[in-house]
C-alpha cells in the first residue's frame, strides 16, 4: 500500500489498508422525476448517498417503491468509521433485494434511535472496530445503549459480520461485542459471526451469498408493510447539524501559508472559512477534506481509455453534490474521474476485468499470473503490484485490455476523504479552521507522484478557493477535564498540529497547568513549524518547549533523546498526575517514544520493564497517555 500519498492523519490507515468508501451519505429520501411521491413512487428509507437524490439511472426503480406488505423487511444494520462496511451493506442489501418476498435496508447505528426492535424480524449486523478495540467512533451510542439494557429479542434472527485487521490486539472486537449484544437479548443466531481481516471481498461476497442462501430458508417470517423507519428517518433527518459527514460544507480557503523553507518537503499551514456552517469541533478533532484528482492525471487517464473529458457517463451514487440543485443522472467523465474516484488504490476486480477483456496474448498471460493465485489478501505478489501501480500504470501495461467505461468504473473505489488534525481552537479563532499539512510528493515508476488531498490544497487552491469539509470527532484525543492537570505533548513534524490547538485552548484557560512540548523536525532553520508562536508562548512562561533538530548535529537527535535527557523531569510530571499525548508517524516515531517512557518509569519509579508496561497502560486506561498516530 502506498503510504505516502495519502495522509497525515491516524484514522487514515483505514482508507489505505481497508476502506475504499467513505460515507458521507446524507439522508434524504428519493424523489425520482419518475415516480412522483404522491403516486405511491417513494421511497423507503435508507442511509441514502446524496447523489441518489433525483438520480433513476443506475438504481432499479422498483427497489425504492414502498413495500406494499408483500415483502419481509430486512434491517442491515452498520457500524462504520470511513464506509467500508457502508460499502458491504449495501452490496448485501442489493443481492437481498434480488430475493423475491424481501425488503432490505440500510440503517447505521449512529441512528439506531429511530430503530423500534420490537418490528424487527431479521438484523443483519455489519460493524468494523477502531481505536483500542472501540466501536466506530458513531456507533459508540448504540453500544452503550445496549450494553446498559438487558431486551428480549427473541423474535430476532441476527448474524454478524465484523470487519477488523489482526494486527490490532483486539481483533474485530466490536462485532464480537455485538454478537455477544444479541446473544444475551436471546435473539437467535443464523449464521456464525464471520470476522474479516482488513478489505477482503472474497470474504465479503462469500458471506453475502451464504446469508442469501440462509434468509428464504428461514422460517416464522412474516411480510410486512413495515415503512416505518421512513417518517423516523425524515425527522431524525432534520435534527442533524446542518453540515457533517452526510452534507459536507462547502468552505473557502482564507489562509494558505508555507511554513518550511528549502526544497526537501513542504508544509502548509491552511485556513478554511466555517461562514454559517455551524461546524463545531474541539481540540484534538480532526478535519476531512474531499480532494479532486489532478486534472493532469485525470486527462491521461482519459487519453489512455481513448475517450473524451465531455463523454457523458452515469453518476456514481456516492456523488456529492453541494449546492441544493439536484444531481444530474449523468456527468462528464472528466468530472466524476475529478472527485469520484479513486485513480491510485486499485482494487483486485479491476485486473480481473482487465484480464478478461485484455487482447493481446501476452497482457492477458501477465494478469492472468498475477491473478492465479485469487483476488484476497493471501495472494501476496497481487496486493504487491496494486501497491505500486495507479490506475494510469495499469492502463499503461495492458493497452489492448478496454472494458466498457462503464464497466472499468464500476471496479473503481470511491475517492476518500483525508483527514487531518486541527491546528486551531474555537475559542481561539471561532471563524476559522487550521490545519497543518505536508505536501506528499513523491517518484514511482520514474515519474513524480501526489498525495491527492495535500496537493490539492498545495498546488491546485488559491485563497477564495473552495473545498468540501466536514468534522470528524476524536474522542480519544482530548485535553484534561480539569485545566490545572500539566500536560506532556509530544508532536515531532505535522505532529505538531493538534497540539497547537491544544495549546491555544490551554492558554485562554485560567490557571491552566503546565505545558511541555517536545517537537522535533530536521533543521531549526528549515522545517520548525510554528517556531514565531511557540517560540513567543515559551518567552511568556506559558510553555517549556523542548526541540530536537535531527539534522544539526553529527549525532542525530530525536524526540525519544529529548525526553530521555528529561527523564526524572517527566517522571516526576507523571507522577503530579500530567496527561501524555503522543502524535506522528506510528511507524517511525510511536513505538521509539512508548520505549523511552517505559525506560524512563523503570529507572526512576523503580520498577521493572513489565511493571512499567503496565504503568502505562493503566495510565491509556485512564485516558492520561493518548496517542493519535498515523501510518
Ligand atoms: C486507527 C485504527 C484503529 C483500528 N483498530 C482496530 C482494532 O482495534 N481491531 C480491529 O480488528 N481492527 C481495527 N482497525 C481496522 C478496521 O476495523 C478495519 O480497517 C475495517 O475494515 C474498517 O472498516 P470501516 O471502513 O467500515 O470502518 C483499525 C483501523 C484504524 C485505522
Amino acid at each position: 500500500m502506498d503510504y505516502q500519498q495519502l495522509l497525515l492523519k491516524p484514522k487514515t490507515l483505514a482508507l489505505l489498508t481497508a476502506s475504499s468508501t467513505i460515507g458521507y451519505y446524507l439522508y434524504k429520501f428519493f424523489t425520482t422525476p419518475n415516480i412522483p411521491e404522491d403516486e405511491g413512487g417513494a421511497f423507503k428509507f435508507v442511509d441514502i448517498d446524496p447523489s441518489l437524490l433525483n438520480q433513476s439511472v443506475q438504481v432499479k426503480k422498483e427497489r425504492y417503491v414502498k413495500p406494499d406488505g408483500s415483502q419481509v423487511p430486512i434491517l442491515v444494520l452498520v457500524g462504520t468509521e470511513y464506509g467500508l462496511s457502508h460499502e458491504v451493506a449495501k452490496k448485501l442489501e442489493d443481492q437481498i433485494n434480488e430475493l423475491t418476498g424481501f425488503w432490505a435496508r440500510v440503517v447505521d447505528m449512529e441512528e439506531y434511535e429511530i430503530i423500534e426492535f420490537e418490528k424487527e424480524q431479521v438484523v443483519l449486523i455489519i460493524t468494523s472496530t477502531y481505536g483500542d478495540g472501540v466501536p466506530p467512533t458513531t456507533a459508540r451510542p448504540f453500544f452503550d445503549y445496549l450494553d446498559a439494557n438487558q431486551f428480549q429479542y427473541q423474535h430476532i434472527q441476527f448474524c454478524v459480520l465484523a470487519l477488523g485487521d489482526r494486527s490490532y490486539p483486539h481483533y474485530c472486537k466490536a462485532g464480537k461485542m455485538m454478537d455477544a449484544s444479541f446473544e444475551r437479548f436471546n435473539a437467535k443466531r443464523i449464521n456464525h459471526r464471520q470476522e474479516v481481516d482488513q478489505e477482503d471481498w472474497s470474504v465479503f461476497d462469500k458471506w453475502i451469498q451464504n446469508v442469501c442462501n440462509i434468509i428464504p430458508k428461514l422460517e416464522g417470517l412474516e411480510p410486512r408493510a413495515d415503512d416505518y423507519l421512513y417518517e423516523k428517518a425524515k425527522s431524525f433527518a432534520l435534527n442533524q447539524g446542518k453540515h457533517n459527514k452526510k452534507k459536507p460544507y462547502l468552505s473557502k480557503l482564507v489562509q494558505k501559508k508555507k511554513l518550511t523553507q528549502g526544497q526537501d518537503r513542504d508544509v502548509f499551514h491552511f485556513e478554511f472559512e466555517l461562514g454559517d456552517s455551524e461546524l463545531k469541533f474541539i481540540p484534538g478533532d480532526a478535519l476531512a477534506i474531499l480532494p479532486d484528482n489532478q486534472k493532469s492525471e485525470v486527462l491521461k487517464v482519459i487519453k489512455l481509455l481513448k475517450s473524451s473529458p465531455t463523454q457523458k457517463v452515469n453518476t456514481p451514487s456516492w456523488h456529492y453534490q453541494e449546492t441544493d440543485q439536484t444531481n444530474p443522472s449523468q456527468i462528464t467523465l472528466e468530472h466524476i474521474l475529478t472527485k469520484c474516484y479513486d485513480l491510485h488504490n486499485l482494487k483486485p476486480e479491476l485486473l480481473t476485468t482487465l484480464r478478461d477483456h485484455a487482447k493481446v496474448a501476452s497482457e492477458k498471460e501477465k494478469l492472468a499470473k498475477l491473478l492465479e493465485a485469487g483476488t484476497s489478501k493471501t495472494n501476496e505478489s497481487l496486493h504487491k503490484f496494486l501497491e505500486i501501480h495507479h490506475l494510469v500504470d495499469v492502463l499503461e501495461m495492458f493497452p489492448s485490455a478496454r472494458p466498457s467505461l462503464d464497466d472499468l468504473l464500476s471496479q473503481l473505489s470511491k475517492l476518500l476523504p483525508r483527514y487531518y488534525s486541527i491546528a486551531s481552537s474555537m475559542d481561539h479563532d471561532s471563524k476559522n479552521v487550521a490545519l497543518c499539512v505536508a505536501v506528499v510528493k513523491y517518484q514511482l515508476h520514474g515519474s513524480e507522484r501526489i498525495g491527492v488531498a495535500s496537493t490539492h490544497m498545495a498546488d491546485r487552491m488559491a485563497i477564495g478557493d473552495r473545498v468540501s469539509i466536514f468534522v470528524n470527532n476524536n474522542p480519544d484525543f482530548r485535553l484534561p477535564e480539569d485545566p490545572k492537570t500539566p500536560i506532556i505533548m509530544i508532536g515531532p513534524g505535522t505532529g505538531i498540529a493538534p497540539f497547537i490547538a491544544f495549546l491555544q485552548q490551554r492558554l485562554l484557560q485560567e490557571n491552566s497547568g503546565e505545558n511541555h512540548l517536545f517537537f522535533g523536525c530536521r533543521k531549526s532553520t528549515e522545517d520548525f513549524l510554528y517556531s514565531n508562536e511557540l517560540k513567543q508562548w515559551e518567552s511568556e512562561n506559558k510553555l517549556k518547549l523542548y526541540t530536537a533538530f535531527s539534522r544539526e548535529t553529527s549525532q542525530k537527535i530525536y524526540v525519544q533523546n529529548r525526553l530521555e535527557e528529561n527523564s526524572l523531569e517527566i517522571s516526576n510530571l507523571l507522577q503530579a498526575g500530567a496527561h501524555i499525548y503522543i502524535c506522528g508517524d506510528a511507524n517511525s516515531m510511536a513505538p521509539q517514544v512508548h520505549e523511552t517512557l517505559v525506560n524512563i518509569i523503570t529507572k526512576h519509579q523503580s520498577m521493572d520493564q513489565a511493571d512499567a508496561e503496565l504503568y502505562l497502560h493503566r495510565l491509556e486506561k485512564q485516558k492520561r497517555y493518548q496517542k493519535d498516530t498515523w501510518f
